[in-house]
Order: C-alpha cells, then structure tokens, then sequence
C-alpha cells in the first residue's frame, strides 16, 4: 500500500527526525535523491510524462546538459540550488532564476556558485533576457519556487516564470510538489507548475494523487529521507495489486453458494435494459455464490439470456434472502419504494445512480455510495463543476452526511469514510468513461459486498480491478465499450487470484 500525509503530519515528522540529525541533513537527503532522478530524466529513462509533444529527449546525462532551477524563498528553493550544486559538480551547465534575493537559501546559493553554477535572474525580479535564454534552451527545469509551505497560487512574477517555463521544451522536474497547487487537498486555486516528473520527500502529499493537482504532478518518485518511524496514520492510501489480491474472498473447503454470499441486484429498467446486464456481469464474476435479480419481466429475460446462472424475480420483495443488495444502475423512476424496503433490509447495500436520488437522512445498514461528481452534486446540492474540484472535500462531506463509505467516480476515484484515510485508486483511465462501465462496476462491488467484504474493501477493491479491466479491453479494443471492460474482467480477477499473487 502506497500512503500520502498531511502537511502538518510531514511537519511534526521532520521536526522530530530533525531533531536527531546535525543541521542541515535532511535537506542533504532530500538534494541528493532529487539529483539522482534528475541525472536519470538526463540519460533519458523517463517518458515525456504530461507535457510530451514539443519535448527535447536527452540520453547523455547530466554531462554537457543545460539545468534551469526556478528558486523560490524557502527551503523548496534550498532542495534546488543543492541538487544543482550536484548536477554542476557532473559537468551540468546550470542556471538559476532567484525569484527572491532577500530569501533566497543562503548555503545552498554558495554551494551552487562554488560548483560552477551561475545566477541569470537580476536584483529587480527573476525574468531577464537572460533567464528568458536559459530557460528556451534547458534540458530540464528544476521547479524550487514553492514547497509544503506555499499558499495559494503562485504570485504573479512566479506565475509569469512558471508560464514561460511550460512554453519551453524542457523535462520539468518538480521539487516535493508542482509549486502552486493545494498540497493537503488537490484543488488548484491559480496559477501553478505543470511537471512531467514530481521527486517528493519522505512520504506521498495528497495532492499529487487528487485531481485537479494529481494531473500536473507528472511521474511521482518517492525519495525516503528517513521520515516513516515519525509519520502518524496516512490521510490517503493507495492500493496496489498484491494489496488487493490479498482483499479478495477465499472460498472455503465447504463453501456452498449461499455461504459464499448472495447478492440482490435491483438495476435496469425498460428505458435502460443493458444496465441491468452489465450490472448482472459485474455481479456474477465478483466472488458472490448466487446473484438474485429482482425486475420487469422484459429486462429479466435479458438478464437470463446472457447471464443464465441469475435467479430471477419480479420484486425485490420476492427475492428471497441475500447477503447484500445492489440498486439503482439504470433503475429510472417509479420503484422507489422497492428501493426503499431494500436500504432498510437490514444488509450491506450498494446505492448507484438513480437509488441515490432519494437517499434517507439515515441509512439503516451499512452502505457503499457510488455516485459521479454530477450525482454528488445534486445529493449535496452542489455545482457539478465545484465537486470536480474539490473532490475530497464533497467525498468526505457525503461521507458523514450520510455516515457511510462513498466511492466518487471519475478521473480520480477516491472512497472515503466517515473518519480514517480515504483510498484513491490508481488503475482508472479514461477508457472507463463510456456508457454503461458504471453499471459493470455497481455489479461487482455490490458481488463484494454479499461475499463479505466491508464497504470501504469492496468499493476500493472493485474500483481497482475495473480500471485494470479498462487498461486490458483498451489493449485489445483501442476504445473499449462497457461490454468489452465486462469481458475483460474474468483474466484481470484470474491474474489477482493467482495463488502467486496472494
Ligand atoms: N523541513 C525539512 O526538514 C525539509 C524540507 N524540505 C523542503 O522544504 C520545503 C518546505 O520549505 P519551507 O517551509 O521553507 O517552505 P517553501 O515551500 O519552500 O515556501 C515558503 C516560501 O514561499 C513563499 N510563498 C508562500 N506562498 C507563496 C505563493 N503562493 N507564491 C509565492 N511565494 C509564496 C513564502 O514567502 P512569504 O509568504 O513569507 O512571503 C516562503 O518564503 C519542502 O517542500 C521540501 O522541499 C526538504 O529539504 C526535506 C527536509
Ligand atoms: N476521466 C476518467 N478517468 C478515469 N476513470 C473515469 C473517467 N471518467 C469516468 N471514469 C470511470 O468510468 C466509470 C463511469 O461510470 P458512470 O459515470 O456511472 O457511467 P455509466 O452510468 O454510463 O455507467 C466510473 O467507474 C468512473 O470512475
Ligand atoms: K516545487
């Protein structure tokens, strides 16, 4: 599992690791582990990251190379001038765009000149003719202007700097972070650095996983200054394959279908009969012993004809008994009360799009929430557009509104909790943006669910092994439909099952 911190938590970590170490040490940690990848962007062995298209490749190493730093007043400024002290010592021509003379890291500015390093930007402010040339002809831009002690979006002479660099062809390397987004929160509030490759310190910030920040942060390299013994619980995981292999339910010596968990689905309707299949896809291949699905007639037959293993019945009244419940993919209007009788049945319940529209103040079970930032949104009588960037705030603010695990689709999926860490999944793409996926997904986290996983396992389990289902489909579809993400899925869930894997 990958973890992000706080910024006050980063804080309190480094003050105390600090306090072990002669001045100056973690500084000397974080300097050398930047210059490490910085020498590796050199010789070539990262892509061309977000910014590709106009990019200049260099293969030679730090040898010969052209280095811009954009130094900014803190110790972020402090990390650039040192590892640009190292690039130089390589045989690197670097260059340094002071951005505040009255501030700038004394040491780090000496150590620099003494390796050979020299300063383009003048006493009156950072862009000069000089510091225009630099910049035109960098290999790589290294961005010190702002760190973990930045607010809001850059000043204006730091955003002009940060424009004119984004015009340039160089790699930019950010320095912890992009200097201008929200660290604790991935919301970007003006102007800031748009990096192909972000080396941060000690531990994940949250922002570099959050849109709208996570998409200009680029490649993130972790560089372990020694911080981990001093860092409280995470406020971001990150899930990774053998994480969720090992979340997956083992069916044991004497499972029958019923102990392995029996999902009810009520999903699909007249308007939309595909949801009800593709739910029912999701739903059968998701670790449950039995799914029940409970609608018209018409969408039953469908169901039965592509997946012939459901137990059918007009109302979810009917059903029988299941472990879990998951509604509303497809639903339409006019059975809210079957929806209704479903979230108090007493079992865990999966609620996706139109059984979101009429939530009760209080759930009686415990349940997972899947909405889009556009179903959010109305839920919290919010702005779609507000929701989208400000993602972690509505998913924990839902979260304890209705005292339950929400699982927020789009470009960053995060599911969160009333209280603890929020988990963002790593494997979406935007080849799950197409009619129908959510509907797959709705199937599999509700088979989950009935399986036995908590909430907060199935919702981030499901999200993971669907974005993995999306990358394979889009392998072999180029852009892949809901039917081919649901076809991929049973070698995704063949490969995390794996006695290997687990
Ligand atoms: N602590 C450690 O042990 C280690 C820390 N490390 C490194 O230190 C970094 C944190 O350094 P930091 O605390 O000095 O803050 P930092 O982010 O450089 O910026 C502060 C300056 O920015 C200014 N400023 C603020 N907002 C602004 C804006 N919107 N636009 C423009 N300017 C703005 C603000 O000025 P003021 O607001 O006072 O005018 C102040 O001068 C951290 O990210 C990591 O890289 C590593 O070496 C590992 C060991
Ligand atoms: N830009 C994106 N990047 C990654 N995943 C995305 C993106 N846009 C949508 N998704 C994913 O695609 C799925 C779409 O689900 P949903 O919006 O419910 O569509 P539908 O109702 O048509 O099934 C969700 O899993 C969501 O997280
Ligand atoms: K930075």
């Amino acid at each position: 599992m990958i973890f992000a911190h706080a910024v006050a938590d980063v804080r309190a970590a480094e003050a105390a690791l600090m306090a072990q170490l002669p001045e100056g040490a973690l500084m000397q940690r974080a300097a050398s582990g930047l210059a490490a990848v910085c020498a590796r962007v050199l010789r070539g062995e990262f892509g061309d990251g977000l910014r590709s298209g106009g990019h200049r490749r260099r293969r030679g190493g730090p040898y010969g190379a052209r280095v811009v730093l954009l130094v900014g007043g803190g110790d972020n400024g402090g990390d650039a001038l040192w590892a640009g002290a190292r690039l130089a010592r390589r045989g690197a021509r670097v260059d340094a765009v002071i951005l505040r003379h009255d501030r700038v890291h004394g040491t780090g500015l000496a150590a620099l000149k003494d390796a050979g390093g020299t300063v383009v930007s003048g006493d009156d402010g950072p862009m000069t003719t000089a510091t225009a040339a630099a910049i035109r002809r960098a290999d790589l831009i290294i961005d010190g202007i702002l760190g973990i002690g930045g607010r809001g979006g850059l000043r204006p002479d730091a955003a002009e700097l940060a424009e004119f660099a984004a015009s340039a062809s160089a790699h930019v390397v950010a320095v912890d972070l992009p200097s201008g987004i929200d660290v604790d929160t991935g919301e970007i509030s003006g102007a800031h650095v748009r990096a192909d490759t972000t080396v941060t310190f000690g531990t994940h910030k949250v922002g570099l996983f959050v849109d709208p920040a996570a998409a200009v942060a680029g490649d993130i390299e972790l560089v372990d200054i020694g911080l981990g013994p001093y860092l409280p619980a995470p406020a971001l995981q990150v899930l990774e394959f053998a994480d969720v292999a090992r979340m997956f339910p083992e069916p044991d010596r004497n499972a029958d279908k019923y102990r392995r968990g029996v999902l009810g689905l009520l999903a699909g309707s007249a308007q939309y009969r595909g949801a009800a299949v593709l739910a029912a896809g999701g739903a059968v291949h998701g670790g449950s012993g039995m799914l029940r699905f409970a609608g018209p007639d018409a969408v039953a037959a469908d169901v039965l004809r592509r997946w012939p293993e459901t137990v059918v019945s007009a109302e979810a009244a009917e059903a029988g008994r299941v472990q879990a419940w998951a509604v509303g993919s497809g639903l339409g209007e006019g059975r809210e009360h079957e929806v209704a009788a479903v979230l108090s049945a007493g079992v865990p319940v999966l609620v996706d799009a139109d059984g979101l529209r009429k939530l009760p103040p209080q759930l009686a079970s415990p349940a997972l929430l899947t909405p889009h930032a556009g179903e959010l949104a109305r839920m919290l009588d919010a702005q779609r557009s507000d929701v989208e960037a400000r993602r972690l705030h509505y998913v924990r603010q839902a979260a304890r509104r209705w005292n339950a695990t929400v699982l927020l689709k789009g470009s960053t999926t995060l599911v969160a909790e009333p209280d603890g860490p929020v988990r963002v999944n790593p494997t979406g793409s935007p080849a799950l943006a197409t009619a129908g996926s959510g509907d797959v997904l709705a199937g599999l986290g509700g088979s989950l669910l009935a399986a036995g996983l908590t909430t907060f396992d199935a919702g981030s389990v499901a999200a993971f092994v669907h974005g993995m289902a999306g990358h394979v489909a889009a392998e072999l579809s180029g852009y892949p439909s809901a039917s081919d993400i649901l076809e991929a899925l049973p070698g995704v869930l063949a490969e995390l099952r794996r006695p290997a894997n687990r």
